[in-house]
């Protein structure tokens, strides 16, 4: 059994606990739903300049290449901190495309982050931009992600 993620050891002391639930409901259980799951655990802030932040950790049941974490669950938890970070800047809206680049392995066990930036809000089409990291220098994916309003 791998150590539990010290979140609070990699949370900056300018983040604040960003509370999904209370925006979304039950959402996000696909994701972030189990906290002390064996899949992703994920928690939310959000940074200094008021974007949501997420770290998320990826375990074992996340494995596509060995060790490293499944494209797909990166994308998985693309799409939802990068959907959520536009509900969380006011904007209600689904995902109507969600593009990655995968730039370097993921480790399994691990806890990433995902900086996010509402670019563009043109009509209904919300632009937000993420980057999936260490934390540090290395950058696992990078996205764009179009969120189209829903109300
Ligand atoms: C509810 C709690 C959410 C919690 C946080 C979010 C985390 C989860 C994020 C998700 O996983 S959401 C689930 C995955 N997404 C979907 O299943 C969406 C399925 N698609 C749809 O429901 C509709 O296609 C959609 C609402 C996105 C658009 O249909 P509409 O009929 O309302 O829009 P319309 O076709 O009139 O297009 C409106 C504008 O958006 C553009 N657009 C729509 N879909 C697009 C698309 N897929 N790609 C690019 N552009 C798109 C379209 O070109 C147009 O641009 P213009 O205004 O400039 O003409």
């Amino acid at each position: 059994m791998a150590p539990l993620p010290d979140f609070e050891a990699l949370r900056k002391t300018d983040w604040t606990p960003f509370d999904a639930p209370s925006l979304v409901g039950k959402s996000l259980r696909f994701v972030s739903g189990d906290p002390q799951g064996k899949r992703f655990r994920l928690r939310y802030f959000r940074d200094g300049k008021n974007d949501l932040v997420a770290l998320a950790w990826f375990g074992e049941e996340t494995e596509g290449p060995p060790g490293h974490a499944h494209g797909g669950s990166m994308a998985a938890v693309l799409d939802e901190v990068l959907g959520l970070a536009a509900w969380a800047a006011g904007h209600p809206i689904v995902v109507g495309n969600l593009n990655i680049h995968f730039r370097k392995l993921l480790p399994l066990e691990s806890v990433a982050q995902v900086d996010t930036e509402v670019v563009s809000v043109k009509g209904r089409k919300v632009l937000v931009r993420g980057r999936l990291t260490d934390g540090k220098e290395g950058l696992y994916a990078e996205a764009d992600c179009l969120c189209i309003r829903i109300l």
